[in-house]
């Protein structure tokens, strides 16, 4: 049975030392399922995620997660919340199967025969079991990362944080990752930060852009998509002609495909010959709302209920 779990983000902002806000006014509310989050390099991301984790304290506003106020109760929310950060850190040469009994008594799971259910359970999930006598150290990036969400999931979390988990992975690797988590977000939530549009829009059912600590963007990622109907175009051009076009209209991106330079414009009707109507993707969504906003330095919308 699935259970619902509630994630409420209100009016949070946090800042380091007195620099410009990290977090600047966040709300959001997340259910079920996986959500993603998008966004520049130092949007906010993993400081919305840490602060979410309890790993470090808000300046105002509030998260609230299944009733329980995250900087109010943090100890109670570690119990139901499982991270995993961008950087894992250095792993002890002990075998896996050893460090997930210590990370799981960590977690309050103290019952040994409960114990080694989870994990063996969890083993098998991760398409680890054969390697649970090797050291973490010595597994591949593809299997820490499946490890890493093993440990994730000690404790029998209600919601997931992910940070950038296919980082560095190969394609096979990233599959069978993202195969992983879709299976066991339909019972929890998971919130998932990468830098691969692509990603969020085949895994996410909601999502949310941060830039420069704002929410830019929060909904189905489907939504971002709409302001492009029938405005995108495309064409093969020189790379010399890339500043013309790029005067006129919103170019969102130009990139080389069989030694032909690709460019996606935004326009009203074909802005030149040879220009073909194209279907917008997630990432062409993503970066004319970047683009919008830097250009006009105002939110396009308020931030939202995904
Ligand atoms: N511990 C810290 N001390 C001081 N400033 C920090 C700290 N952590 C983050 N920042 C700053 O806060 C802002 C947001 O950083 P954050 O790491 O949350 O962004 P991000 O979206 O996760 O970036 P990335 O995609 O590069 O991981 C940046 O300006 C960053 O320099």
């Amino acid at each position: 049975m699935t259970h619902p779990q509630h994630l409420l983000i209100q009016q949070v902002c946090k800042s380091y030392s007195g620099n410009q806000k990290a977090l600047d006014n966040i709300s959001l509310e997340l259910n079920n399922g996986m959500f993603g989050l998008l966004g520049p390099n130092g949007a906010g991301k993993s400081s919305l995620m840490r602060s979410i984790a309890t790993l470090q304290s808000i300046d105002s506003g509030s998260i609230v997660f299944n009733g329980k106020d995250v900087c109010q109760e943090p100890d109670a929310i570690r119990r139901i919340l499982g991270y995993l950060p961008q950087e894992f850190g250095v792993y002890p040469k002990v075998s896996a199967e050893k460090l997930l009994h210590y990370l799981a008594v960590l977690k309050g799971v103290r019952d040994h025969r409960q114990r080694q259910r989870q994990i063996d359970d969890l083993l098998a999930r991760t398409h680890l079991s054969q390697y649970r006598h090797q050291p973490v150290a010595e597994y591949s990036g593809g299997m820490r990362q499946r490890f890493g969400i093993a440990q994730a999931l000690l404790g029998d979390p209600k919601m997931l944080i992910v940070d950038e988990p296919t980082a560095g992975l190969d394609p096979q690797e990233c599959h069978s990752l993202h195969h992983l988590l879709c299976d066991i977000a339909q019972s929890m939530i998971i919130i998932f930060s990468t830098h691969i549009v692509k990603d969020i829009q085949d895994l996410c059912s909601n999502m949310a852009v941060l830039e420069r600590g704002k929410v830019r963007f929060a909904g189905a990622p489907k939504t971002l998509i709409e302001p492009l109907a029938n405005q995108l175009w495309q064409a093969d051009i020189s790379p010399q002609q890339i500043p013309v076009f790029q005067q006129q209209f919103p170019l969102l991106s130009s990139r080389f495909i069989g030694g032909r330079c690709q460019v996606r414009v935004v326009a009203p009707q074909a802005p030149a010959p040879g220009f073909i109507q194209a279907a917008a993707d997630l990432q062409d969504g993503y970066f004319y709302l970047l683009q919008q906003h830097q250009q006009s330095g105002l939110d396009l919308r308020q931030p939202q209920v995904a």
